[in-house]
Protein backbone atom coordinates (compact mmCIF):
# COMPACT_ATOMS: atom_id res chain seq x y z
CA UNK A 1 0.00 0.00 0.00
CA UNK A 2 1.36 3.07 -1.45
CA UNK A 3 1.63 5.57 1.43
CA UNK A 4 2.76 9.13 0.48
CA UNK A 5 1.64 11.89 0.99
CA UNK A 6 1.55 12.98 -2.34
CA UNK A 7 0.77 9.79 -4.04
CA UNK A 8 -2.26 10.02 -6.93
CA UNK A 9 -2.82 6.74 -6.61
CA UNK A 10 -3.85 7.50 -2.54
CA UNK A 11 -4.80 10.95 -3.18
CA UNK A 12 -7.15 12.91 -5.42
CA UNK A 13 -5.35 16.49 -6.20
CA UNK A 14 -2.42 15.57 -3.94
CA UNK A 15 -0.55 18.83 -4.97
CA UNK A 16 -3.64 20.93 -3.46
CA UNK A 17 -3.28 22.27 -0.09
CA UNK A 18 -7.01 20.63 0.90
CA UNK A 19 -7.18 20.01 4.98
CA UNK A 20 -10.77 19.70 4.39
CA UNK A 21 -9.89 16.08 2.75
CA UNK A 22 -9.56 14.85 6.22
CA UNK A 23 -12.79 15.75 7.72
CA UNK A 24 -13.91 12.42 6.15
CA UNK A 25 -11.93 9.99 8.36
CA UNK A 26 -13.26 7.80 10.53
CA UNK A 27 -11.44 5.05 12.19
CA UNK A 28 -13.34 2.53 9.87
CA UNK A 29 -12.66 4.23 6.90
CA UNK A 30 -10.35 3.36 3.64
CA UNK A 31 -8.93 6.86 3.80
CA UNK A 32 -7.46 6.78 7.36
CA UNK A 33 -5.33 4.41 6.34
CA UNK A 34 -3.47 6.28 3.84
CA UNK A 35 -2.05 8.28 6.66
CA UNK A 36 -1.21 7.00 9.55
CA UNK A 37 0.46 9.10 12.16
CA UNK A 38 -1.34 7.17 15.53
CA UNK A 39 -0.40 4.18 14.10
CA UNK A 40 -3.68 1.59 14.03
CA UNK A 41 -4.79 -1.31 15.40
CA UNK A 42 -4.43 -2.79 19.21
CA UNK A 43 -1.26 -0.86 19.66
CA UNK A 44 -2.11 2.27 18.21
CA UNK A 45 -1.92 5.87 20.27
CA UNK A 46 -4.37 6.07 22.32
CA UNK A 47 -3.62 9.70 23.04
CA UNK A 48 -5.26 10.54 19.25
CA UNK A 49 -7.84 12.11 20.48
CA UNK A 50 -6.36 14.18 22.70
CA UNK A 51 -3.00 15.36 20.69
CA UNK A 52 -5.47 16.03 17.88
CA UNK A 53 -7.27 18.77 20.05
CA UNK A 54 -3.93 20.02 21.82
CA UNK A 55 -2.53 20.34 18.00
CA UNK A 56 -5.60 22.31 16.56
CA UNK A 57 -5.78 24.21 19.77
CA UNK A 58 -2.22 25.28 19.44
CA UNK A 59 -2.14 25.80 15.99
CA UNK A 60 -5.07 27.93 16.25
CA UNK A 61 -3.69 30.02 18.96
CA UNK A 62 -0.42 30.61 16.65
CA UNK A 63 -2.23 31.24 13.79
CA UNK A 64 -4.41 33.91 15.93
CA UNK A 65 -1.90 35.67 17.62
CA UNK A 66 1.00 35.75 15.34
CA UNK A 67 1.42 36.84 11.76
CA UNK A 68 3.84 33.77 10.26
CA UNK A 69 6.85 35.55 7.95
CA UNK A 70 8.89 33.50 5.98
CA UNK A 71 11.74 34.54 3.52
CA UNK A 72 10.43 35.27 0.24
CA UNK A 73 6.50 34.42 -0.91
CA UNK A 74 6.79 30.53 -1.23
CA UNK A 75 7.45 27.60 1.27
CA UNK A 76 9.63 25.21 -0.74
CA UNK A 77 7.56 21.64 0.22
CA UNK A 78 9.98 19.37 -1.52
CA UNK A 79 10.18 15.90 0.74
CA UNK A 80 13.24 14.79 1.94
CA UNK A 81 14.83 11.50 1.01
CA UNK A 82 12.31 8.63 2.41
CA UNK A 83 12.13 6.65 5.53
CA UNK A 84 9.41 6.47 8.05
CA UNK A 85 8.55 10.31 8.89
CA UNK A 86 8.04 12.94 6.20
CA UNK A 87 10.59 15.21 6.53
CA UNK A 88 10.77 18.70 4.37
CA UNK A 89 13.90 18.56 2.27
CA UNK A 90 13.84 22.73 3.28
CA UNK A 91 12.99 23.07 6.79
CA UNK A 92 10.62 25.50 7.30
CA UNK A 93 12.02 28.82 8.44
CA UNK A 94 9.96 31.61 9.65
CA UNK A 95 9.60 34.78 11.89
CA UNK A 96 6.24 35.37 14.52
CA UNK A 97 4.85 38.81 14.01
CA UNK A 98 2.79 39.78 17.07
CA UNK A 99 -0.80 40.44 15.31
CA UNK A 100 -2.28 43.75 16.75
CA UNK A 101 -5.59 41.85 18.65
CA UNK A 102 -6.91 43.87 21.26
CA UNK A 103 -9.98 42.77 21.64
CA UNK A 104 -10.58 43.54 25.19
CA UNK A 105 -10.06 47.34 24.50
CA UNK A 106 -13.40 49.35 24.50
CA UNK A 107 -14.56 51.16 21.80
C1 LIG B 1 1.10 14.41 17.79
C2 LIG B 1 1.03 13.64 18.86
C3 LIG B 1 1.22 12.14 18.84
C4 LIG B 1 1.63 11.31 17.84
C5 LIG B 1 2.01 11.66 16.41
C6 LIG B 1 1.63 9.97 18.39
C7 LIG B 1 1.99 8.84 17.67
C8 LIG B 1 2.05 7.58 18.20
C9 LIG B 1 2.42 6.38 17.46
C10 LIG B 1 2.79 6.34 15.97
C11 LIG B 1 2.39 5.35 18.32
C12 LIG B 1 2.70 3.86 17.98
C13 LIG B 1 1.43 3.23 17.47
C14 LIG B 1 1.62 1.85 16.88
O1 LIG B 1 2.60 1.17 17.26
O2 LIG B 1 0.82 1.42 16.02
C15 LIG B 1 1.99 5.86 19.62
C16 LIG B 1 1.85 5.10 20.74
C17 LIG B 1 1.46 5.60 21.97
N1 LIG B 1 1.08 6.88 22.27
FE1 LIG B 1 1.09 8.43 20.97
N2 LIG B 1 1.24 10.01 19.69
C18 LIG B 1 0.96 11.32 20.01
C19 LIG B 1 0.50 11.80 21.22
C20 LIG B 1 0.25 11.03 22.33
C21 LIG B 1 -0.34 11.53 23.58
C22 LIG B 1 -0.81 12.99 23.80
C23 LIG B 1 -0.38 10.48 24.45
C24 LIG B 1 -0.86 10.40 25.87
C25 LIG B 1 -1.46 11.41 26.50
C26 LIG B 1 0.17 9.33 23.75
C27 LIG B 1 0.31 8.08 24.29
C28 LIG B 1 0.77 6.96 23.61
C29 LIG B 1 0.96 5.65 24.21
C30 LIG B 1 0.73 5.28 25.70
C31 LIG B 1 1.39 4.79 23.20
C32 LIG B 1 1.73 3.29 23.33
C33 LIG B 1 0.50 2.46 22.98
C34 LIG B 1 0.82 0.97 23.03
O3 LIG B 1 1.98 0.59 22.77
O4 LIG B 1 -0.09 0.18 23.32
N3 LIG B 1 0.53 9.69 22.47
N4 LIG B 1 1.79 7.22 19.52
Amino acid sequence: MAMLMRDPDSWEEPLEFKPERFLASSILSEQVLKYIPFGSGLRGCPGANLANILIGTAIGTMVQWFDWRIKGDKVNLEEAAGGMNLTMAHPLKCNPVARNINFLASN
